[in-house]
Parts: C-alpha cells; sequence; structure tokens
C-alpha cells in the first residue's frame, strides 16, 4: 500500500462509513481535504485535522480536489449533487459509495463528463479491514482508478469489476455483510442465555467466538469450510448443530432470500 502523500480530497459527508475512510486516509498521509458536513459534531473528531463546513457553497473557492468523495445517503443525493457538478473537470474524479445510485444517474447529476467511480466499502474499514469492490464509469482515466484504489486500499482490501450490475450483489454481500455477522453474535448469544448461561458471559462468549473465528479465518490459508470442518468432530456436539443450521431450509435458503432482498433495495435505489 502506498504511504505517500495523498492529493487533497473533498469528502461530502462524514458519518459512519465517510468517517471511517477519513480516518483511514488521515494515517495513509492525507494533508489537504474539505469535508462537507451539515452536522457538526459528526465531523467533530477531526476538527483541527481537515477543514469542515457545512455545505458546497462554503468550500473556499480555489479548492482544486483530485477526488470527490460522495458519503452521503442515497435518498441526499438528488438535493445534494447539483451542488458538486462544479468539480466535473478532467482533473477530479468522483468516487460514490452510495448504495444503488448509478453512474448513468450521477452523471445526470453532476454532469455528462463527470469522471464517475461507483465503490462500496464495508465498516470494518474502521479498522482498516474493510473489503470495498469498485467499477470505474465511462471516461475514468487509470490515473484515476489508480488513485481511488489508493485511497480504498487506505481502508482494507480492494477489487474492481468491469460490469455495474454486480456492485447490486455485491452491496448485499460485503457492503451489508458485517450486519449479518454481528447478528450472529447477537443471536448466539440469545441462544446461550436460553441455555441457562448467565447473560454477562453469553455476551462475552459470543461476541469473542465470532471476533475469534474472523481472526482465525483473515490469518490462515485455508478456506472456511476447512476451518469449519475441524471443528466438526464425527458423531460430536457440533455436527449436531450444523445438522440444523445447514438443512436446506435453514441457512442455505435464507442467506439466498437475504442477499436476494438486499440486491433487489439497490436495484430500487438506482437514478
Ligand atoms: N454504513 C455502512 O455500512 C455502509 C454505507 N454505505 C453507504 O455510505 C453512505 C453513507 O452511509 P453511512 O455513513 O452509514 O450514513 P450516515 O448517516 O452515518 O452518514 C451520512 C452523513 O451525511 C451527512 N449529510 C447529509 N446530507 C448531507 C449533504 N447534503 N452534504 C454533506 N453531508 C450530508 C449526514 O449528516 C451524515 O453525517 C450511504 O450512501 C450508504 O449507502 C456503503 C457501504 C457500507
Ligand atoms: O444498508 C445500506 O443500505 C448500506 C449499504 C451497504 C451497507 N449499508
Amino acid at each position: 500500500m502506498a504511504t505517500d502523500t495523498l492529493p487533497p480530497l473533498l469528502l461530502v459527508g462524514c458519518g459512519k462509513m465517510g468517517g471511517a475512510m477519513l480516518s483511514g486516509w488521515l494515517e495513509r498521509g492525507l494533508t489537504e481535504a474539505v469535508v462537507v458536513e451539515p452536522n457538526a459534531a459528526a465531523a467533530a473528531g477531526f476538527a483541527g485535522r481537515v477543514k469542515v463546513v457545512p455545505d458546497a457553497a462554503a468550500i473556499p473557492a480555489g479548492f482544486r480536489p483530485s477526488a470527490v468523495v460522495l458519503a452521503i445517503k442515497p435518498q441526499e443525493a438528488a438535493v445534494a449533487l447539483p451542488g458538486f457538478a462544479r468539480f466535473a473537470t478532467p482533473e477530479t474524479v468522483f468516487v460514490s459509495i452510495m448504495a444503488g445510485r448509478n453512474v448513468a444517474g450521477m452523471r445526470a447529476a453532476l454532469g455528462e463528463g463527470a469522471a464517475i467511480i461507483r465503490a462500496m466499502p464495508n465498516t470494518p474499514a474502521a479498522v482498516r479491514q474493510g473489503f470495498t469492490v469498485g467499477f470505474p464509469g465511462p471516461g475514468v482515466t487509470a490515473a484515476q482508478q489508480a488513485l481511488a484504489d489508493r485511497l480504498l486500499s487506505a481502508i482494507g482490501e480492494t477489487a474492481w469489476v468491469e460490469d455495474e450490475s454486480l456492485i447490486d450483489p455485491v452491496t448485499a454481500v460485503s457492503g451489508g455483510g458485517p450486519a449479518y455477522v454481528f447478528l450472529l453474535a447477537e443471536v448466539m448469544e440469545v441462544a446461550a442465555i436460553a441455555e441457562g448461561v448467565p447473560t454477562e458471559l453469553a455476551r462475552r462468549m459470543a461476541r469473542a467466538t465470532v471476533a475469534g473465528s474472523g481472526a482465525l479465518l483473515a490469518a490462515s490459508s485455508e478456506d472456511a469450510a476447512t476451518l469449519r470442518k475441524a471443528v466438526t468432530s464425527p458423531k460430536g456436539t457440533t455436527e449436531r448443530a450444523l445438522a440444523v443450521l445447514m438443512a436446506p431450509e435453514a441457512w442455505p435458503r435464507l442467506m439466498n432470500q437475504a442477499i436476494a432482498a438486499a440486491t433487489a433495495r439497490s436495484r430500487e435505489l438506482a437514478g
């Protein structure tokens, strides 16, 4: 990963994902950034390190960002995007992390000449263990894609696709995926309590088990199925649990349905 200074950036929206990305970029040598964030409290942790302004009109007149990162909600795009159309020049690439919003819809708001990358990160970015998939829209240069890759690499792994429609299932799987894993910790805790485990121990046990398993998966060269089988002693206890969870109508079908529902919602948010 590059450690040299990052070029000037404009971040639009400093909420959960925008803030997680910004802290990664500051660690990687970002020295000049303007953040547009109407909720001063959201950006308060970055005061003194970046310039925070409440809206597009307050961006210093001479500021020329190499990248404009759009980290607002998709529902806010229609009102907010036209304020940034003046940055649609050959020197600037837009990187949108908004779920659903497609390149054609953003070009309609920012100008047909705007170079736009769609990217879908996830919240493990906050601990530099995110996974982001990007799609370069029409007119994005190799240098602009390389810059976006440097930015996104600062918060974890990156991958690129050439088919924009793949960003919808990506949003469902890796974008929202951390929520499913956290839900796993929640329901394991509840199940432990149902078996008589004291609440505090149940919480610690579920949390440490999910976190430790994730760390093992990250550190191991084995695939997930092999790591699962290593836990599953023949005729033992785990085998009984997996017979419930892996029944065709259980997790395999439920996960397919969940991912299909999230993918469909991403498509609904298009435009
Ligand atoms: N939270 C997540 O796990 C992920 C979120 N995303 C995408 O990231 C985007 C942001 O999501 P979150 O950070 O979760 O939401 P959030 O609500 O935490 O952050 C959005 C921020 O935008 C600010 N904002 C609202 N209107 C604005 C405007 N006109 N100009 C500038 N800032 C404005 C809000 O005050 C807020 O701080 C969404 O489009 C979402 O689809 C993508 C991947 C994962
Ligand atoms: O739930 C959402 O719409 C966003 C996109 C992926 C994760 N959070």
